[in-house]
């Protein structure tokens, strides 16, 4: 029997594998390895046998069998002190720490044109079942998934094979999460195909995705509610820029309500090419502006809706100026800021008001660029999935349907106040002119309503509807939208259509001689 448990290491991902096996050595581990990565520890003069002699079985079937063997598990999971006798009578040594990570199945099928044959070849057997082994036996086994944990497990071994009964437990939770993780991807993508067709024909049959702790909350919507933020596990998140890859720079910790809004108002700005500023309260933008100066695009945004903006989340487009800082700082009580990045000087205006937060995202995508992610909407006892609603409509889609055409500033003013409405809760009716909003009539449960609230909230503002331009989210069912508009002097309408009774709203608008577009595509939001 040997002296020294072993460590075995069996790693697709190689890196930093070389100076780890030569820590574990010098901490008086014996090495066991698989083919591949003996041979690479092998090359670079590391002490180390392969798991096929100590076993005396071949890996084989082109490495479907490396390490399922009784001597490799047995090493693992024996338990020490009570299965001390039957690893001796079967030749099984102690193998006290398992360093393995897993097939790249992730990568192998976000590869364009990816055979079903090569997926599956991509699914680990053996990795996972030595993982799942040793994070069993955590009592007595570490196991190391991540190459990132390789230095605090060699600092914690020191001079010695032992590693804390905290740290094994935390490494065989992180183990299992990672075999979890991987097990759902698998699932997930042969349960979204049928009969081993190569492209996906649905949603797959469980929906299995991993969110990982970024935060508790101090509690939820409600201070009687429990509550944290997960954001979706490494392997799956979006490279691009969102709530979920922000940092906070300073301010009181964020509240759940703060993360929902301030990702409202972070994909409403997304939306714009031009600089822009979205001031969001509620989850519903109450003040838009597209201008190159951020200050006056903030100053703009605000007075569209003062009273609304109190409180309110506000996230720009381009990197925060100090002069944009300064105007809202100065000017009301704000919760967060985002920016793709802040100016140097900018915290030090901000620092006045220490509890506001200052949140950077990074370089934000151009709206046509935006990943397709997928919303997800818990009802009780159920999920409810869809792709995310980036569906962009420019001027080339747009549909006249009057007699009189809309010029070419209010074709500007159109598409603004729809990338705006598309952002609102329905039924949303976004009055704007100018690249700005001048009214916005969210979450009505009729339509005429929200048209009517646009209408008072202008006023209140001491804006002028005349001449503006209205996007509706979804179609008039009735022609009293539209009367309702010209009440107010609303010059050209964008909206879907697709209503069985159009030709009553195309009437309505030739009456009032409004302009109006059709873009065929609905933005209902919930
Ligand atoms: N089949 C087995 O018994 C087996 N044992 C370990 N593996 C995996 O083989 C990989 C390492 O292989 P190599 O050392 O040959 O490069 C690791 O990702 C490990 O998880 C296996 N491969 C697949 O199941």
């Amino acid at each position: 029997m040997a002296t020294k448990p072993f460590a075995l290491l069996s790693v697709s991902d190689k890196s930093n594998i070389i100076e780890f096996a030569q820590g574990l050595i010098q901490s008086g581990f014996n090495l066991l390895s698989t083919g591949g990565t003996y041979r690479l520890l092998k090359e670079h003069d590391v002490a180390v046998t392969e798991v096929s002699d100590y076993t005396g079985f071949p890996e084989m079937m082109d490495g479907r069998v490396k390490t399922l063997h009784p001597k490799i598990h047995g090493g693992i999971l024996g338990r020490r002190g009570t299965d001390d006798t039957v690893m001796n009578s079967h030749s099984i040594d102690r193998i006290d720490l398992v360093v393995v990570n897993l097939y790249p199945f992730a990568e192998t099928i976000a590869r364009a044109n990816v055979t079903m044959n090569d997926a599956i070849e991509n699914i680990d057997i053996g990795g996972p079942t030595m993982v799942r082994a040793a994070a069993k036996n955590h009592a007595h086994v570490g196991i190391v998934t991540d190459p990132a944990d390789y230095e605090r497990v060699l600092i914690a071994l020191g001079d010695g094979t032992e590693l804390t009964t905290a740290l094994r437990y935390d490494l065989a939770v992180k183990a299992f999460e990672h075999t979890a993780q991987y097990d759902g991807m698998i699932a997930n993508f042969l349960g979204s195909r049928v009969n081993d067709t190569q492209e996906p024909e649905s949603f797959p049959r469980t929906f299995n995705v991993q969110f990982e702790k970024a935060q508790d909350l101090r509690y939820g919507e409600n201070p009687h509610q429990n509550a944290a933020f997960y954001t979706e596990n490494q392997s799956l998140k979006s490279q691009q820029s969102s709530i979920a890859t922000a940092k906070q720079l300073q301010g009181k910790a964020l509240s759940y309500n703060n993360i929902a809004d301030t990702d409202a108002a972070l994909e409403c700005v997304k939306a714009f090419n031009a600089s822009a500023c979205v001031i969001v309260k509620h989850a519903n933008p109450c003040g838009v502006a597209v201008d190159q100066d951020q200050v006056a695009a903030y100053k703009t945004a605000f007075s569209t809706d003062p009273e609304s903006s109190f409180g309110g989340i506000i996230a720009f487009n381009r990197p925060l100026t100090v002069a944009a800082a300064k105007a809202i700082i100065d000017n009301q009580f704000v919760e967060v800021i985002i920016a793709p990045s802040i100016e140097d000087g900018v915290l030090e205006t901000t620092a006045t008001k220490k509890n506001v937060r200052v949140l950077v995202c990074g370089e934000l995508p151009a709206p046509a660029q935006r990943d397709s992610q997928l919303d997800y909407k818990r009802v009780n006892g159920g999920l409810l999935v869809q792709e995310q609603d980036l569906g962009l409509i420019t001027a080339n889609d747009l549909k006249i349907v009057t007699d009189v055409q809309p010029t070419e500033a209010q074709i500007a003013d159109l598409l603004f106040s729809w990338n705006v409405a598309k952002y609102v809760k329905s039924n949303a009716i976004v009055y704007a002119k100018n690249q700005r909003t001048i009214g916005v009539g969210a979450g009505q449960m009729s339509r005429v309503n929200s048209a009517r609230i646009a209408a008072i909230k202008a006023e209140h503002a001491g804006l002028v509807t005349e001449g503006a331009v209205m996007a509706s989210d979804a179609f008039f069912p009735f022609r009293d939208g539209i009367d309702n508009a010209a009440e107010v002097g609303i010059s050209a309408i964008i909206q879907p259509g697709g209503s069985m009774r159009d030709d009553e709203t195309i009437a309505a608008a030739n009456e009032h001689g409004i302009a109006m577009v059709f873009t065929g595509m609905r933005h209902f939001r919930h």
